[in-house]
């Protein structure tokens, strides 16, 4: 065991328990920076692509890429849709920064290393942070394929206590308690509605999304419950990064696919399934694409 005399939460050592062992301001800057040392670009807007919605990393031009696995400290991406790639480019002129996968809880990563990429936005620039996901509806109007603007969220996995900023707080990033009642962007959500109407896209909703922890769908239940409360989409991610994200003071602007409309029917033979929900997002991501590249060069012209 080490000699030294460990008094905070906040002094940790390998050889003794602490309350959190999150990656430190320290640990981001040198990841920032080993980055930093191999693209020179800047990037202004993040953008994490949901299940199935890699395909929206298209749209950068000469991308220089990066295996998550090839960085050091880095989470490896283990569910399938995920690519495990971050990439760095241009869209139509404006410094971009891209993860092709995401990190779940359900994967086994605590929240505070599913979220840490959003920290390392930050310190390489980013002020502006778009995010996908692939979502049951549960809102009875929805149809599959629709994309669903996020207006707020319901974080149940938050309600069971599990937050991305649980532990000692990294005043660098941000204050100890953060507000989450303009957790999206009111600016953002306008301007993605007028560009989706400027677009004629059809099947462009606006709504709630619920968060659970996952791996396992909803029972018929929980979904009850949940329309009850006024969600209208339920997903597996977004919310913990959208919370670190407001955290930095990155504004956030996020859409759900709806790949599957969920099961509220006891009497129902039908079952949500991982690879129809990738075979829905196959489908739909051109239009998804088409979306975040108009909001992307709209928020370059109003900048
Ligand atoms: O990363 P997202 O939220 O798009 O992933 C959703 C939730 C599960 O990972 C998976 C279910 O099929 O898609
Ligand atoms: N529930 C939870 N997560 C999901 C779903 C769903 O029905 N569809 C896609 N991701």
């Amino acid at each position: 065991m080490c000699d030294k005399n460990h008094n905070t939460i906040t002094d940790p050592c390998e050889h003794h328990l602490t309350a959190s062992n999150q990656y430190t301001y320290g640990d981001i800057e040198e990841l920032a920076n080993y980055l930093k040392e191999r693209v020179s670009i800047q990037p202004q807007i993040g953008i994490i692509c949901g299940t199935g919605l890699g395909a929206v990393t298209e749209l950068l031009a000469d991308p220089t890429i990066f295996d998550y696995k090839d960085i050091p400290k880095f989470p490896v991406s283990t569910v399938p849709g995920h690519a495990g790639r971050l990439l760095f480019g241009h869209i139509d002129g404006t410094p971009v920064i891209s993860m092709q996968g995401r990190f779940h809880f359900f994967e086994g990563y605590p929240l505070w290393m599913c979220t840490m990429p959003v920290r390392l936005m930050k310190l390489l620039g980013v002020t502006t942070l778009i995010l996908s996901n692939a979502a049951g509806g549960i809102n009875p109007s929805f149809n599959v394929g629709d994309i669903m603007l996020i207006k707020d969220h319901i974080n149940f996995v938050g309600f069971a206590g599990h937050n991305p900023l649980r532990g000692p707080n990294e005043d660098k990033f941000g204050a100890r308690f953060v507000a989450v009642n303009d957790a999206y962007s009111r600016e953002l959500l306008r301007e993605a509605k007028a560009v989706a109407q400027g677009l004629g896209m059809k099947g462009v909703q606006e709504g709630v999304y619920a968060c659970i922890g996952g791996p396992s769908f909803e029972t018929v239940a929980e979904l009850k419950l949940m329309h009850q409360l006024g969600a209208d989409a339920v997903g597996m991610s977004t919310v913990h990064e959208v919370i670190t994200a407001r955290h930095c003071g990155i504004k956030c602007f996020a859409l759900s696919l709806i790949t599957n409309m969920c099961v509220m029917d006891y009497e129902s033979d039908e079952k949500p399934d991982h690879l129809e929900i990738l075979t829905v997002g196959k489908e739909r991501e051109n239009d998804v694409k088409i979306l975040v590249k108009n909001i992307i060069l709209r928020l370059a012209k109003i900048n």
